[in-house]
């Protein structure tokens, strides 16, 4: 087995960075009782973890490693399976060029999902759309988040403190793996979106990089997290 493409003393090489981002993302109860979890592209491969193990304890020797092109894995830990979430973040990758893509069970996440199916809100129940709140701009315009190019047309940047932010709701199926088709049309259908939310399940995000991926999901989980208690004071969280 391939061992060198997952030994670095480097703490920012993908085997050793999703380890730790891992550790963290446990703390958050984004990674709970071995759901979601994270996925690298770097360079010419892809970084994922195995399916159903705790993620929070995962070492760099636990990981896949795929190339990116031909799909075939490079380096396959013995008796372990990669992430039943692997097509989702292969969608993240190759329609929006995202270079890390990190899928939480969280449950500020789960609970928006189930607010807005009830109609609650009094908004489309398949999407989250939140207005007027500061952590908004901590969002990009493009998808992606390409904060440089206008790809056909995108807006860039990061979204506007006047802009309303809106998610797509997909609904939640029997296996991980089958969302793949579902959250591709999301992707298709909204161009400007860097997150799929899955109705009593939890959420997709993505970004160019580690850093934008991660600041995105921490911006969404406190928009969601705000949403939810709003609800609970009466309030209406679009305006
Ligand atoms: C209790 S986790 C159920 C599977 C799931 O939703 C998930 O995100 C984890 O999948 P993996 O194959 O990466 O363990
Ligand atoms: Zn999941």
């Amino acid at each position: 087995m391939a061992d060198s493409l997952v030994h670095s003393s480097d703490p920012l090489h993908p085997a050793n960075h999703i380890c730790e981002l891992c550790r963290k993302f446990y703390t958050f109860g984004w990674v709970t009782g071995t759901g979601g979890g994270v996925s690298i592209r770097h360079g010419d491969n892809v970084f994922i973890a195995p399916s159903g193990v705790q993620k929070e304890l995962m070492q760099p020797t636990d990981l896949f490693v795929m190339e990116y092109e031909s799909k075939k894995y490079l380096r396959r830990p013995p008796v372990l399976k990669p992430s039943a979430c692997t097509p989702l973040f292969m969608a993240a990758f190759e329609k929006r060029n995202a270079r890390c893509c990190i899928h939480t069970h969280s449950q500020w996440a789960v609970l928006v999902t189930l607010i807005s199916e009830a109609g609650q809100q009094g908004a489309d129940r398949n999407v989250f759309s939140i207005s007027e709140i500061e952590q908004i701009k901590g969002i990009s315009r493009g998808g992606a988040g390409s904060d440089e190019i206008a790809e056909g047309g995108r807006k860039i940047g990061n979204l506007g403190y006047f802009d309303t932010l809106r998610i797509p709701i997909i609904e939640n199926m029997a296996h991980e793996e089958d969302l793949r088709e579902t959250l591709e049309a999301a992707i298709e259908e909204w161009p400007e979106t860097c997150a799929v939310l899955v109705r009593r399940h939890g959420l997709y995000v993505w970004g160019k990089d580690v850093a934008q991926a991660k600041t995105q999901c921490e911006s969404l989980d406190y928009l969601f997290q705000l949403a939810v208690e709003m609800h609970r004071l009466g309030l209406k969280w679009v305006k």
